[in-house]
């Protein structure tokens, strides 16, 4: 696990990065700068509970990848959910409250993932443990408004223009952050290299 001390803003961008591209970098850096972060934890997950596994490249390879993506010193790559033997994000979460006290960490998650949301182990345990990110992207704008998960918690939700003060609020909290876009996706990575 990297680094903490007490009173650190630190987001988690967790992700199957199979493979990582410039869209993760971008959103890394978005949140980075607007929600006001010393550091971005980049944590490659030995492989998402609600994906098929059986495309998905070695741990190693996928770190690897990502720090050569990533190349910001303020973004620490890491596969320690592995080492713990975690597959649930809602367990990230308390371990990372268990082992860094004072911390206060952001989750950060694409457009995507907030339309699918509810349907991760304990969603809602996730948004009553820390402040949530959302970050815009192209084909999932609307899960805005659409997603059970937005739906459920919309009274939590902060305007976007108190992005940089999400971090030490009480949870549940949460921005959806509009900006520059990418349609850079692995799964069309993927499908590119196999053609
Ligand atoms: N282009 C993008 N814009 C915004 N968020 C993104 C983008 N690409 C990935 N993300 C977000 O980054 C996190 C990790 O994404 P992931 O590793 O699944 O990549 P992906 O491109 O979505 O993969 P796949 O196409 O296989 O589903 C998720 O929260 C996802 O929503
Ligand atoms: O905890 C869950 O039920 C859960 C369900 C789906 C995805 N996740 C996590 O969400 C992150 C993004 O996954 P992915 O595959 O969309 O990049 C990654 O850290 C996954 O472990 C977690």
């Amino acid at each position: 696990m990297p680094h903490c001390t007490p009173g650190m803003k630190i987001g988690l961008l967790g992700g199957s990065f199979n493979p990582p591209h410039m869209g993760h970098r971008l959103v890394a850096e978005m949140a980075l700068r607007r929600l006001g972060l010393q550091k971005l934890w980049w944590m490659v997950t030995p492989g998402n509970p609600l994906k098929d596994h059986g495309v998905l490249e070695p741990l190693s390879e996928r770190l690897r990848l990502s720090r050569d993506i990533a190349a910001n010193p303020r973004i620490s790559v890491t596969g320690f959910e592995a080492a713990h033997k975690i597959r649930y994000s809602a367990d990230t979460v308390q371990l990372l409250k268990v082992r860094c006290p004072g911390v206060k960490f952001v989750w950060i998650m694409g457009a995507d993932s907030l339309a699918t949301f509810h349907l991760w182990q304990d969603w809602q345990d996730i948004f009553t443990a820390v402040p949530i990110a959302i970050i815009d992207r192209p084909g999932s704008t609307l899960s805005l408004l659409s997603s059970p998960a937005a739906q459920t918690f919309k009274k939590f939700r902060l305007r976007e223009e108190r992005a940089a003060s999400l971090a030490t609020m009480r949870p549940p909290a949460w921005v959806f952050l509009h900006g520059p876009r990418s349609s850079l996706s692995s799964s069309a990575i993927r499908a590119a290299e196999k053609s």
